[in-house]
């Protein structure tokens, strides 16, 4: 198949849709991108990169705040809703701009409209212009997914709000209600706290972030308390509506009511659900394809992305693995290789239990691998080696102690197995633990290596001691 013209059509323009596009053509294939809303992706593009920014913007904010410990006068920042929004409108333009440049000067040809498969050959895409039908060879599914509305909301946009109204919503929120703990729950409690907002979370087990390591979870609820922010714990959400100042039910009221199973309700000037996503599978004809669907309206996949038909593939939050960007993409490119025919060369198999993955909150949190609670859990014997950070010279000079590094290896051979960090810059850090892991590198490897004095990574170095 290598060299040979293969014509792949890919239905989504996200980043599992446009890696395997560049990676494809680069490799010979005649590629077509269908996309409905955003070169980039809409998951990406609408929700990724602008909570992103806005945490960034927040974590300038908060930063600020603490300037007396760097041995300046206290300043108080104030929001630019306008610059805030502009600065956000300008990164999302550039990273559309950008992917959609590459894609052209690779001779991808990019389609904005609507695309549904007509037969296990074909798609028909549906444009301003009237309807094409396109004939492929092999075809990628990565139409993304969208925010969970379930039928007990009605988001307007205005103050009851999905996170993609949020960037930055049109009326700034004095008090926020987040319904939902779960990564993206508990990231916009740290946006909205460290714009000044009050913040509440229904937290509908007895754990933010759950499935996190237990003591990780623990840092962070201690975190968002001593902010003051109120968490609900052990409440589900089910009904939220807009309020007059009376307290009576008005679309147009400025404040909003979140009533909760146990009869406790909260009302602030905003709520954000933040209770998950759902694939984008209905209506791209699937079902004409013969592809399957599973109960949660996720497409299943094997290892190479491949579909229950052998020349349909589908990467990305469609494909029911781990969420995020970063597997998306890589995903893209095993696909494509896998196109292309270069799966019969020597290669590494995606291994999803290896993703490194961060959480933007104050203090960051960032993991990989194998993790404390799950080893125990299956009896497998391990070393956990735990390092503050506050004994590091720069986190000193940061002027922000807080958080530590934790690295989990096997006890006979010494091979890094996990690790997790808490503290600033975790999201960076962990790619040191993210590679070990992946190339099966020792804690020797880590001590052995000479790292840079003075930097955070030291803590590395010496929780790999
Ligand atoms: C609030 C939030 C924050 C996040 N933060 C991070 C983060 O920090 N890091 C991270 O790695 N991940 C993050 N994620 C997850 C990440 O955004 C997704 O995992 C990623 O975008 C998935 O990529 P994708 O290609 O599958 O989908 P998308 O990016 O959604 O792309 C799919 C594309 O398909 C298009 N499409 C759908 N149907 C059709 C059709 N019929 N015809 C044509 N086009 C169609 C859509 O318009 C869309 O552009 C976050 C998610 C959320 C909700
Ligand atoms: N920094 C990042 O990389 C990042 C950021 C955001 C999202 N993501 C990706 O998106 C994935 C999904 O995360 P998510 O947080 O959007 O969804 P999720 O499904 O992981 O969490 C949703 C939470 O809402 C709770 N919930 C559901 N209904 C509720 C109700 N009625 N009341 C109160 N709580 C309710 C659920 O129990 C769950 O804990 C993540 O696993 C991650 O892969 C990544």
């Amino acid at each position: 198949m290598v060299g040979v013209p293969e014509r792949f059509v890919i239905i989504g323009g996200g980043p599992a849709g446009n890696v395997a596009a560049t990676y494809a053509a680069r490799l010979g294939a005649e590629v077509t991108v269908i996309e409905r809303d955003v070169i980039g992706g809409a998951a990406h593009l609408w929700d990724c990169i602008p909570s992103k920014s806005m945490i960034a913007t927040g974590g300038a904010m908060s930063f600020m705040r603490r300037s007396q410990g760097m041995g300046l006068e206290q300043e108080d920042p104030v929001i630019d809703t306008g610059g805030l929004t502009g600065r956000i409108d300008q990164i999302k333009a550039n990273m559309r701009d950008n992917t959609t440049q590459l894609l052209e000067s690779q001779n991808v040809r990019l389609i904005r409209g609507t695309g549904a498969f007509t037969s296990a050959n074909s798609v028909e895409v549906t444009t301003a212009e009237g309807t094409e039908t396109i004939e492929f060879d092999s075809a990628l599914v990565s139409t993304g997914s969208q925010p969970r509305i379930p039928d007990w909301c009605h988001p307007d946009g205005e103050r009851i709000l999905t996170t993609r109204d949020c960037y930055p919503p049109t009326v700034f929120p004095d008090s926020v209600t987040v319904v939902g703990s779960g990564v993206t729950g508990v990231e916009f409690v740290h946006m909205f706290s460290s714009f000044g907002a009050k913040v509440t979370l229904v937290v509908s087990r007895q754990q933010v972030l759950p499935g996190k390591d237990p003591e990780v979870a623990a840092v962070l609820e201690q975190e968002f308390m001593d902010r003051g922010v109120k968490l609900l714990m052990g409440a589900r959400a089910e009904a939220i509506e807009r309020i007059d100042a009376d307290g009576n039910p008005d679309p147009d009221g400025s404040q909003v009511i979140v009533r909760c199973d146990d009869g406790r309700s909260v009302t602030s000037s905003h709520a954000v659900l933040a209770i998950g996503s759902v694939p984008n599978t209905a209506d791209i004809g699937l079902d004409r394809a013969g592809v399957e669907v599973n109960r949660w309206g996720y497409v299943d996949i094997n290892h190479h992305c491949v579909t229950n038909v052998p020349h349909i593939y589908a990467a990305g939050d469609i494909s029911g693995k781990l969420p995020l960007s970063s597997v998306a993409s890589i995903q893209g490119r095993k696909v494509a290789e896998h196109v292309m025919g270069l799966h019969t060369r020597s290669h590494r198999h995606l291994d999803y239990d290896k993703a490194a993955s961060a959480i933007f909150t104050e203090p960051e949190i960032a993991d990989v691998g194998l993790a404390e609670a799950e080893a125990f859990a299956s009896g497998r014997k391990i070393r956990v080696t735990k390092v503050p950070f506050s004994a590091t010279a720069k986190a000193m000079i940061n002027n922000d102690t807080r958080g530590f590094v934790k690295i989990i290896s096997d006890p006979a051979t010494g091979v890094i197995l996990g690790g997790s960090i808490v503290g600033r810059h975790a999201a960076e850090l962990i790619s040191v633990i993210a590679v070990a892991v992946t190339a099966g590198l020792t804690v020797t490897d880590i001590v052995e290596s000479i790292l840079v004095h003075p930097a955070l990574s030291e803590a590395l170095a010496e929780a790999a001691e």
